[in-house]
């Protein structure tokens, strides 16, 4: 079977704006980028549009039996950790619910289903992680995610994948929540101080680098769970010092700070990171280096601004 008409969940976010950017350029694929939002943020001629919300059971049907996609990447989630932990019940039915319903329709129509996770699955006493690991979320938004990927193995004996990355970074269009990269440069260049923490450690992720490894993964056929993040271990404050080395920023402006410095935060997992041995060797992955990945970030917000 050939994986080529994919249905895009959550188009308009971080991730979902790179995917469709990235795979309507392959001529392989057919793509249905769908969003909440009547029209699209992004500006992409060479695929379809349609508003989607994934917590409507009755809409999500439409759209298969409209466009009866043979694979689905569900970029569609609540992201806001803290957010997450306030409104309950809408995270658990955009982050879980949500995810079954998608399954249900992928196990009838033979589609195969491509779920986004995280490292926030795991508790992180001891990252960086491989696939094998055990999850044990320690906030509101892992279990809602980790109730998503348990939903995702009900698509069908093996016509599944689960992607699971970290701390993802990068530009796009109108994005409504922005990313640690470019919250810290914008800071940094208004001449703001920062508290940082320095006991969470993470393998940020280039968001082309995982929309890359989403692609190898649809054109291997591969299922199963993936690591994909990038390669390169960092507290969040070495990455804050990293952002402003790379932006020529004032990386004295960031003063390192434990997580209990933020009192009132949402418990994070304190060492995550992946270990990509196997979306390396099976998918030939190759994500950047950080310093690499946040010039590219700085090289974009110039065409934004030049554009
Ligand atoms: N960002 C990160 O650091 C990480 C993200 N992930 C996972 O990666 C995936 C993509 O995240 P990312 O792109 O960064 O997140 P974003 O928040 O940028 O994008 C998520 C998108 O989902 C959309 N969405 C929310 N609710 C619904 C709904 N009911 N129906 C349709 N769309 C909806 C949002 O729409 P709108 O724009 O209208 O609000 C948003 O565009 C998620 O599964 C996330 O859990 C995993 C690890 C790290
Ligand atoms: C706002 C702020 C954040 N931070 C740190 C906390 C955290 O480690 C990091 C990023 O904070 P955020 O709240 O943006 O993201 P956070 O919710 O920690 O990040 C997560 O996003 C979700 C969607 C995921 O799935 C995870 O993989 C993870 O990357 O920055 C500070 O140190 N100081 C600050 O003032």
């Amino acid at each position: 079977m050939l994986f080529n008409r994919v249905l895009i969940t959550g188009a308009n976010g971080l991730l979902g704006q790179a995917l469709v950017h990235r795979l309507s350029q392959n001529r392989e694929y057919d793509v249905l980028a769908t969003a909440r939002d009547d029209a699209p943020r992004f500006e992409d001629g060479s695929c379809g549009y349609a508003p989607l919300d994934v917590t409507q059971p009755d809409d999500v049907a439409q759209i298969f039996e409209d466009f009866t996609p043979n694979v689905v990447v569900n970029c569609a989630a609540m992201t806001d950790v803290g957010r997450c932990d306030e409104h309950r019940s809408e995270a658990w039915a955009v982050n879980a619910r949500a995810v079954k319903t998608l399954a249900k329709h992928c196990r009838t129509s033979g589609a195969r289903l491509v779920q986004v996770s995280t490292d926030f699955v795991f508790n992180g006493k001891r990252g960086p992680y491989d696939e094998q690991a055990r999850p044990d979320p320690v906030n509101y938004y892992g279990r809602t995610k980790l109730a998503g990927e348990n939903a995702v193995r009900e698509a069908g004996r093996a016509n599944w994948a689960i992607v699971r990355t970290v701390l993802l970074y990068g530009t796009g269009r109108d994005l409504r929540r922005s990313n640690i990269v470019l919250w810290v440069a914008d800071q940094l260049s208004q001449g703001e101080s920062l508290h940082i923490v320095d006991d969470q450690h993470r393998t940020p992720t280039h968001v082309d680098d995982l929309a890359d490894g989403i692609e190898r993964l649809l054109h291997h056929e591969a299922t199963g769970i993936y690591h994909v993040s990038g390669a390169d271990m960092v507290s969040v404050y070495e990455l804050a010092g990293a952002v402003a080395q790379e932006f020529g920023l004032d990386a004295s402006l960031v003063e390192p700070v434990p997580s209990s410095f933020f009192e009132d935060a949402v418990e994070r997992p304190p060492r995550t990171g992946f270990v990509i041995d196997k979306a390396r060797d099976e998918l030939d992955y190759d994500p950047r280096p950080l310093d690499a990945g946040l010039r590219d970030v700085q090289e974009s917000l110039q065409g934004f601004s030049g554009s």
